[in-house]
Order: structure tokens, then C-alpha cells, then sequence
């Protein structure tokens, strides 16, 4: 069964992007010490957004308002992640913060255009970085 990831690439301003927020995972051990975009999977009975909103306000403590979704290859609107999962990333930005470690990760770091690839992101989302440099800073 596939199980569906719901994902965030906050962004500092929607509207005049200047920072992309990554976030260290701190668990399980095989992820730890990698970065990504805070998410997490959609549990049943819920929609992606209201499993988005849920999961950013356990992990991060904030509220957000959401953008566009970063198209995924080949046309697809979703990216393949591993073993059967795939993820949805909107962009969005917080109304209600900041943004605290709080469940998950251990560091959250604010990157500019062009140190979007100065941490070690999880393998799966190395291509999804790219496309919302492409898609919000115009890399
Ligand atoms: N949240 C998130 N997960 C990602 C990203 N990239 C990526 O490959 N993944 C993988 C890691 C995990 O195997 C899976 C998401 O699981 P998760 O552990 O974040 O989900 P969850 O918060 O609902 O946790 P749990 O209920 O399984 O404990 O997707 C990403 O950018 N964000």
C-alpha cells in the first residue's frame, strides 16, 4: 500500500521568498543527523492539508499558510520517496510561530538561495531542494 508523506518548504515570505527552513530529524536513528522538510505521514481519516497542519503544529509549534504544490516529476504532483511512499511539498509560510525543535528534529536552520544544499538533506528530497530553488528563487 502506498503511504502517502505530507511535507512543508516553509518559506520566510510567500510572496518575496528569501529563506528555505530545513530541519534536522532526530529519529528514528537511521534518518537522524539528515534534514528535511517538516511533515509527516497522513493518518487515516485525514485529509493531506489538515495532516500537514497537524503535523507542523507537533513538530514546529506553528501555524502556517500554504502556497503551491512543487510538482513532482514527469509530470506527476507527488515525488517518490522510498520503500512505497510517496510525498506531497507545498510551499508555505508561518502566521504563528516561531518555528521551535519541538518533536523530531533537534535543529531547525534558515537557508538562503544559495546555500540550499549546505546541509546533508535526506536522498529523496536532493531533487525536491532543486525544484523549489527553480520554483521560488529561480535557480
Ligand atoms: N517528514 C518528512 N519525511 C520525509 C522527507 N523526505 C523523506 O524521504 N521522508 C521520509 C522519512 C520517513 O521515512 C517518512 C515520513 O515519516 P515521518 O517519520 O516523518 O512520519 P510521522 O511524523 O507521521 O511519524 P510516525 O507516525 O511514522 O512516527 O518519509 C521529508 O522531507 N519530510
Amino acid at each position: 500500500m502506498t503511504v502517502l508523506v505530507v511535507a512543508a518548504a516553509i518559506l520566510d515570505d510567500l510572496a518575496a521568498p528569501t529563506r528555505l527552513l530545513a530541519a534536522r530529524r532526530s529519529a528514528p536513528k537511521t534518518l537522524a543527523g539528515s534534514w528535511e522538510f517538516a511533515g509527516g505521514k497522513v493518518e487515516p481519516g485525514e485529509d493531506p492539508l489538515g495532516a500537514l497542519v497537524r503535523e507542523l503544529r507537533e513538530e514546529l509549534g506553528v501555524e502556517i499558510t500554504f502556497g503551491q504544490l512543487v510538482p513532482g516529476p514527469n509530470g506527476d504532483l507527488s515525488w517518490p520517496i522510498h520503500q512505497g511512499h510517496v510525498m506531497l511539498v507545498w510551499t508555505a509560510a508561518i502566521t504563528a510561530g516561531p518555528p521551535a525543535p519541538l518533536q523530531d528534529h533537534d535543529e531547525l536552520r534558515w537557508l538562503e538561495p544559495t546555500d540550499l544544499h549546505s546541509v546533508p538533506w535526506l536522498p529523496a528530497d536532493v531533487p525536491i531542494v532543486d525544484a523549489v530553488e527553480r520554483l521560488v528563487f529561480g535557480g
